[in-house]
């Protein structure tokens, strides 16, 4: 259950709190912020809305904490991740509860989500230890005009306070992925979590207290990301922001300092298909790519370009898919859940009305009750209507039908989003030639956009963001490389 047991400490009344040096704590706010149930849209949790006093605190008690930790021995920090990791595991059962009822997040997804998180905090441990152990050493002589005279030794130095905002659809998990690195390089972290999933995002936070990291070293700031949200992007202390999200990630890199930035951002990933695909390969993939968490995903599939030719088998076979799609509540682990507000729901109802008055074929009646839109696929889509270009972050896939390689690649490359894209053939040789013409971050051979496995680099183009994930990426990105020369009053060779 969430909020009791080892969890009872993170509550107080029916707000949950906020943490900070090292403690659980009621905001001087006397506000809270409401969590709505996006099955029941009613209000399911409450957290803190935190003060910018409060904020303040956690900033130099985050200074002060790093100071230390930085000095603390790599396997030490590698082993209290493991443990964070463990406690995570076996505590994902309240944890995806929390994902079901803020996220609307399937159950059996949910338990996921936790699960990955666990082992993403160890595989970090671990790689930590392996990338953060090494360091260069230069000879002064490979560079034109120097004898042999100075020798330069590089590691990897922390960066400071990092600051993680992840968004609504991993509350737990684009957490995890940015707080472990943050950890390991000896960094420390505070979190501003999404306040739709704030709540799993509290449960995690508190198995990182309970595998006892020092007071300080991470904390988590409650409140709406539209009122907290800047105080805490431009505040002084931060050395670093990492942050996954729509277009507010742009709002911010132009408001943030001279700071490192981790930009995760939104995308219109395409899916291209070719006359020779399998395309009942195709299909299996345009369900879970475009379908999974009812398409509230960066990286589904959000725009299938298919040859003509094979566009009506295609289609056929992915309306037979779509039918057996089960619609529903996320406890009854339904493939299609509601989306995460009223407002999405608006929005995708707004893209997928323009694209009627513009002519687009509907493989289904469109259908929604409350915050749930039934899966919908829509045929012959044109570049005049915003479905072509814009991100519905639900359960509604257009189709454009296109005449050759080059159109697909083309409406790809135009988009202002560059994140993944996908393109299905039997022909290797034309699959990497299209590969390297589309401009997006990643691109998949014969399989759905995904991020994972997290150890993957994981990153976009254009308004699609700023740097890479992934494991050692992550770590990598939250580092400086510091140099020490040593300088010799004569030139020395070692002799072979
Ligand atoms: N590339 C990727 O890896 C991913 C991209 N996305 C993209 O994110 C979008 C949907 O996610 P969503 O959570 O709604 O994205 P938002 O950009 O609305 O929110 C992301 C995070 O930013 C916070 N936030 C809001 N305003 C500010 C501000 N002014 N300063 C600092 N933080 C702020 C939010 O807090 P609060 O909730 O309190 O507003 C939340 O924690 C989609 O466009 C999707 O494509 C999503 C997942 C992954
Ligand atoms: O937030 C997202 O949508 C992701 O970063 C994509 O992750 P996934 O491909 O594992 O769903």
């Amino acid at each position: 259950m969430t909020g009791t047991g080892v969890f009872a400490d993170i509550l107080d009344g029916d707000v949950y709190k906020y943490y900070s040096e090292g403690e659980w704590k009621t905001s001087s706010s006397g506000k809270s912020v409401a969590i709505i149930n996006p099955t029941t849209r009613k209000t399911q949790y409450k957290v803190q809305a935190c003060t910018q006093a409060e904020v303040n605190k956690i900033m130099e008690a985050a200074k002060t904490a790093q100071k230390v930790w930085a000095k603390t021995p790599l396997w030490k920090r590698a082993e209290l991740l493991h443990k964070a990791a463990a406690v995570l595991k076996e505590h994902k059962g309240p944890i995806a509860e929390c994902l079901v009822k803020e996220i609307a997040k399937p159950a059996k997804d949910a338990v996921t989500e936790v699960v990955r998180s666990g082992d993403l905090v160890s595989y970090t441990a671990e790689e930590g230890v392996r990338i953060l152990g090494e360091g260069k050493f230069l000879v002064s002589d490979s560079f034109p005009g120097n004898e042999r005279t100075k020798y330069c030794l590089t590691s990897k130095i922390p960066l400071g306070v990092i600051l993680a905002i992840p968004p609504f659809n991993y509350p737990v998990n684009l957490a995890v992925s940015k707080i472990a690195p943050a950890l390991i390089a000896g960094n420390s972290l505070v979190l501003k979590p999404p306040t739709q999933g704030a709540v799993a995002a509290l449960h995690m936070i508190h198995c990182f207290h309970l595998a006892g990291f020092p007071k300080g070293l991470i904390s988590c700031v409650t409140g709406k990301g539209s009122e907290i949200g800047d105080f805490l992007t431009m505040h002084p202390s931060v050395n670093c922001i990492s942050f996954t999200g729509g277009d507010t990630g742009i709002a911010i890199s132009k408001k943030a300092g001279m700071i490192p930035l981790q930009m995760e951002l939104g995308g219109k990933d395409a899916c291209i298909v070719l006359e020779d695909a399998d395309l009942d390969l195709v299909a299996v993939n345009i369900i879970k790519g475009g379908f999974s968490y009812s398409g509230q995903r960066c990286t589904a599939v959000k725009v299938v370009l298919v040859i003509e030719s094979v566009a009506d088998a295609l289609v056929e076979k992915v309306k037979s898919k779509v039918a057996k799609l089960t619609v529903g509540p996320p406890e009854d682990d339904c493939d299609i859940t509601p989306v995460v507000t009223e407002s999405s729901a608006n929005f995708i109802e707004g893209l997928v009305m323009d694209a009627k008055q513009k002519g687009a074929t509907f493989c289904q009646e469109y259908r929604r009750e409350g915050n749930l839109i039934w899966p919908l696929l829509l045929d012959h889509v044109r570049p005049d209507m915003r479905i072509a270009w814009e991100e519905p972050f639900g359960p509604v896939l257009p189709v454009i039908r296109i005449n050759s390689v080059e159109e697909g690649i083309h409406h790809c490359n135009a988009s202002n989003f560059g994140l993944q894209g996908c393109v299905f053939t039997r022909d290797i040789n034309k699959a990497i030639l299209i590969s390297d013409a589309m401009e997006t971050g990643t691109v998949q051979i014969n399989s759905a956009p995904a991020r994972g496995p997290d150890h993957f680099p994981f990153q976009g183009l254009r308004d699609s963001g700023i740097g890479s994930q992934g494991v050692t990426n992550s770590i990598n990105l939250m580092t400086k490389v510091k140099s020490t020369v040593i300088n010799l009053p004569t030139p020395s060779y070692t002799m072979g």
